[in-house]
């Protein structure tokens, strides 16, 4: 008799970087105890250490899981990030061993929008700057340069899922919303696009930013861009460290060009919270820094938890690739009783022949197919009834372009 899925006491599952332990109530409601829980962030060896036996994988913006980690993690199933960001992931890589990449696309958005809005009335009442004097034993009360969020114009720039809810928060406090996006997005309430990038600038007292990291986005605030900037505006940014050229920024706040910024990333930040945090942007009273914590509340943290142990389980009990970032997208009904095999391939011509041919030439009632391709790679899944024949997956495992087949129940 074909042999069926690992017994779920054997698939072990890494946790890192302290996934909130509604993680671990999800898992262990699906039946996964064999949990390695981490509360920090690991690197080099150790990290390589505890993910070499592992099935799945979680971990949250601070783990680089790069193509020489994972060429180490030979058992790795699937990579499951508690965060939006992907990019401490080398896709490619993944994909091309066939271990899909989810996020959590959507629970910590409010969040951050709302550490957005906080900073943006902040700095346009000076507040850090009061703030740091009256620590330092200073009093100087004045309504210089201090000015209410109504009626001023805030420029977004990135209209997704944060952008958006920045920007209907924003309204609510009487602003006039701008947005730039390389997409065309619908915009909410009274929010309207602009064509680009300069006319944003030129125009916005507040810019706040809401990309993701990449090519297109890498010192998208350059020195240029930021002197396209108004006189005494203010940039925010809570996307990614790289979007902002940090010494262009100081150089900025220098020259008295900006009233002031907020940052929550940076392009090199520390690996622990042990480790100091090094930049040109420390000595300035009208900045405020955090550490990454835009994501970082009980409810976001929470949510997440549930979101991505509930994708965990799914993936490893059902196959479903659904929002997955890397990976050809297959969302899969409930298995009815059927033996499931699923098929990840190099897409290339013939393998498709190749594989339904392994069930043909059984005699094997193929009872559901589900099949998606993106340009490196392909997924199928195949239902079948139950216990039919012995070593297909050896078999599935013998076609030319397989990359991973497991089978289910
Ligand atoms: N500070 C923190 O703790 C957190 C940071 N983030 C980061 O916030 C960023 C945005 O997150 P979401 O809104 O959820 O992403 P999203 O994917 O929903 O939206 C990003 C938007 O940026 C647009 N975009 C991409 N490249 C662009 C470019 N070059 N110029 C203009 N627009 C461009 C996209 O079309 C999209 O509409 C991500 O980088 C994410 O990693 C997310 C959560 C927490
Ligand atoms: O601290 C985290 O979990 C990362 C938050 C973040 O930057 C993201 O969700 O992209």
């Amino acid at each position: 008799m074909e042999k069926l899925s690992l017994d779920k006491s054997k698939i072990k599952i890494v946790l890192l970087e302290g996934v909130h332990p509604n993680a671990l109530d999800v898992l262990a409601a699906n039946g996964y105890t064999n949990i390695d829980f981490h509360k920090k962030a690991l690197e080099g060896q150790a990290l390589i250490d505890a993910i070499s036996e592992a099935h799945f994988v979680g971990i949250r913006s601070r783990t680089n899981l790069t193509d020489e980690i994972l060429e180490q993690a030979k058992k790795l199933i699937g990579i499951f990030c508690f965060c939006i960001g992907t990019n401490q992931v080398d896709l490619d890589a993944a994909a091309k061993r066939g271990i899909p990449v989810f996020n959590a696309p959507f629970s910590n958005t409010r969040s951050v929008a709302e550490l957005v809005l906080g900073e943006m009335i902040l700095l346009m009442r000076k507040i850090p700057e009061a703030n740091a004097q009256v620590h330092r034993g200073e009093w100087k009360k004045s309504a210089d340069g201090s000015h209410e969020v109504r009626g001023k114009t805030l420029g977004i720039i990135g209209y997704g899922h944060i952008g958006t809810q920045v920007s209907v928060l924003a309204e609510a406090l009487g602003m006039d919303v701008i947005f730039y996006d390389i997409e065309t997005k619908l915009p909410l309430g009274n929010a309207r696009p602009v064509s680009n990038l300069s006319e944003l600038l030129a125009k916005s007292d507040v810019v706040t930013l809401h990309v993701p990291e990449d090519d297109s986005t890498k010192n998208l605030m350059s020195a240029e861009r930021i002197g396209q900037m108004k006189q005494n505006a203010i940039l925010i940014n809570a996307s990614r460290g790289t979007v902002v050229d940090i010494d262009a920024l100081a150089a900025a706040l220098e020259a008295g060009k900006l009233n002031g910024a907020a940052l929550d990333v940076f392009p090199v930040e520390p690996k622990s919270n042990q480790e100091e945090f090094v930049s040109p942007l420390r000595k300035f009273d009208n900045v405020i820094l955090t550490p990454h914590i835009g994501g970082s509340t009980v409810e976001a943290q929470g949510n997440i938890g549930i979101e991505v142990a509930s994708k965990i389980a799914r993936y490893s009990d059902n196959g479903s690739t659904l929002s997955a970032v890397n990976f050809p997208e297959v969302s899969l009904p409930e298995n009815k009783g059927a033996s499931r095999y699923m098929h990840i391939h190099v897409n290339k011509p013939g393998v498709l022949t190749s594989l339904n041919k392994v069930f043909t030439q059984d005699g094997v009632n193929i009872v559901g197919q589900y099949l998606q391709t993106n340009a490196q790679i392909g997924y199928v899944v195949i239902d079948v009834e139950k216990n039919t024949k012995a070593n297909l997956l050896e078999q599935l495992k013998e076609i030319d372009g397989t990359i991973k087949t497991r089978v289910l129940y």
